[in-house]
Order: C-alpha cells, then structure tokens, then sequence
C-alpha cells in the first residue's frame, strides 16, 4: 500500500459513522459468503480456575480436560477476577473508543512515514492489494515484559488507564501461570514444565477490540475465521453482544458471554508444544447492524526469541512428532502474511 494510502486511512468506526454500504474493501467475495446467521449456542464448559490444585479438584481438571479436547476453550471464574474488577476494564475500553477521533489517534499504529507499526490505535495492517478488511479497531499493546513496554502509546486518557492495564495484566499474568501449570498437568508432563519453558520473559500483548454496528452483517466479518498465534489467550467477552463464534466439526457455533467469567483459547504455540493433543481452535467474529460490541483479549506467547516445538515426552512412535521446529519471532511474522490470505500459520508447522 502507498504511503499517503495508509496515513490517509479512516478507522472502522469513522466509516461506520456514515451510514451506507460498507466500502469493497470489507466486503467478502461470493465464495466466502457463508456467514448465515443464529447458529447454535457452544455449551462450552465453566472452570474454576482457583480449585483446580485442591486436593478435591479432580472434577475441576476433567471438566478443564474434556473442554478442552472438545471446544479449544472454556470458561474461566477465578479469585483473582472480581466482576467490579471486570467491569472497570470494559468501561476502561468503551471510555477509550468513545475518545474524539483526533484523541485516539495519538496512539495511532502508523508512522508519520506512513509505516505500520505493531502497537498501537488502528485497524488491519494491510499486507496484500486484495486483502479483505476486518471491521474492527484496535488498540494492540505489549503490556508484559514490564521493561519492553512502549508507555508512548499507553493511552493517558482516562486517566486511570495505565493504572488499570497494570492490574489487569497482573491478574492475567497470574491466571496464565495457573493454566499452564494446569496444562502441564493434563499432559502428565512436570507441573512447571511450560512455565519453565515460558521463563520470565512471557510476552503478552492486549488487544481492545472495538466492532461499530455493521449495515451488512451477511459479507462482512468482525475477524475473519483464523485460529490465534499464541500459546493461549484469555478474552473478556463483551457483555451484551454476541458476535464469537467457534467453528467445531465444520460447523459455527456461537461463544456465549457468561456473567463474571474470562474465556481461554488455546492457540497455535500450544498445539505444537503438545505435539497435536491439544487443537487451537478456529473462531471468528461476526457483526451485526444494531449495536457496537467491545472485547479484550490478552494474548500470551512464549518470548519471540525462544523456540517452540512439541515437548520431547509427548513424541514416540506411536505419536510421531507432528510439527516442526520454530522461533517465535519467525512465527509470528508468518502469522501476519497467512492471516491477511485467509490461511493459518499451522498449517505451514506441520511436518
Ligand atoms: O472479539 C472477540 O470475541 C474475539 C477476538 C479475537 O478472536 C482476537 O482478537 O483474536
Ligand atoms: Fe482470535
């Protein structure tokens, strides 16, 4: 894309802000138009993340077992998520997307140059001439290793901001310990073996999704179907409005918001390290023509520097090894380039 091409892009909710037909740029091709509408609701399991180490937690690990193995995700209640603490970071994020365009646009992800940068306001970064767009903003941050963070671009308006990220990220931090060790557990493998793996240097990285109403919700995707480059995430589901959706079996079913619960994902990193016992799951989001919806997701990846490959215990003859070996830095940036084609990364991992 050209310089002035880029700087000169409108944001998803500018654009939706003149009603009318969306522009071609987000509209499907025939051939993918199969979003349909009211599929059925996921049953997806609910995991009380805090039992699952107690001596009587035994259900707890198979409802965490069977969740996973059947959706990709669950459900997760947990002592460190208080709702009033849940509910300070939705009104966190609706209060940033409510901000004038000029405001949000500090934070912007393009350079005076007009080059993208990782961080930042903004919406897709485009990598191809024919790439459909997803209608959705975003403000995409690294919040965790502390000492990496590009305090620049943490929003300072409203003013508890940053104080609110920071604890929110610390939670998070906490909760992803507990589930890798949880995951370490249903693999038999070490309780620490993947915190151990992670290290100290985990990177996460917080996505503030924002999805304006939509005028055609039939050939235009919130996000396109794609299945999450980290090693998991955690997603605080908007609380009012559906819009995820889990494909299983081939066919969509729709990711309900449950009151005071995080949903977690598996994600590609996961699904290699546990050489393919584990699926990433496809998902995608649809819109819809009434209302907007807001969703964050907290996306946790081994350091870009480290390497990922199926744990050396979970390969054997009669489970070869399925993936092959890789940087995460490499990774991800493959990442990019396959999900502006509508393909996903894994697919290139596997051996
Ligand atoms: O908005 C959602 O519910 C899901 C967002 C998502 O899949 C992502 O940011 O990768
Ligand atoms: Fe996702």
């Amino acid at each position: 894309m050209a310089v002035s091409e880029a700087a000169g892009r409108k944001q998803v909710q500018e654009i939706a802000s003149h009603s009318g037909e969306p522009p071609a740029r987000f509209v499907l091709k025939d051939q993918d138009r199969s979003i349909g509408t009211a599929p059925l609701v996921a049953p997806v399991p609910t995991v009380n993340l805090s039992r699952l180490f107690l001596p009587d937690g035994d259900d707890e690990v198979d409802r965490l077992r069977s969740a996973l193995l059947s959706w990709g995700l669950f459900q997760a209640t947990t002592d460190e998520m208080t709702s009033s603490f849940i509910d300070e970071v939705r009104i966190l994020a609706k209060m940033f997307f409510d901000l004038p365009r000029e405001e949000k646009l500090k934070y912007r992800n393009i350079t005076d140059k007009g080059e993208f940068k990782l961080e930042g306001y903004g919406n897709d970064r485009v990598a191809t001439e024919d790439q459909i767009l997803d209608w959705n903003d975003r403000l995409y941050l690294l919040v965790h290793p502390e000492s990496d963070r590009n305090l620049e671009l943490w929003p300072d308006n409203p003013s508890s901001f940053r104080t609110i990220l920071h604890e929110f990220t610390t939670k998070l931090k906490k909760i992803g310990d507990c589930f890798l060790r949880a995951m370490a557990k249903l693999l038999e493998l070490e309780e620490n073996y993947f915190t151990d793996q992670f290290g100290e240097d985990t990177s996460m990285y917080v996505r503030f999704n924002y999805y304006p109403s939509c005028p055609r919700p039939d050939i235009v995707f919130g996000i396109k179907p794609h299945s999450d480059g980290s090693a998991f995430t955690i997603l605080l589901l908007d609380g009012d409005v559906d819009g995820l959706q889990v494909l299983r079996d081939g066919e969509w079913f729709t990711v309900p918001s449950v009151p005071n619960t995080l949903l977690v994902n598996l994600g590609d990193q996961l699904e290699i390290m546990s050489n393919g016992i584990f699926k990433s799951p496809v998902h995608r989001v649809v819109t819809n023509s009434q209302k907007e919806r807001i969703s964050i997701a907290m996306f946790f990846s081994k350091s870009p520097q480290k390497y990922i490959e199926p744990a050396g215990i979970l390969v054997d003859e009669a489970r070869p090894k399925l993936y092959k070996k890789f940087k995460v830095e490499d990774y991800l940036k493959a990442l990019f380039e396959t999900f502006a084609q509508g393909k996903r990364a894994i697919d290139f991992a596997r051996i």
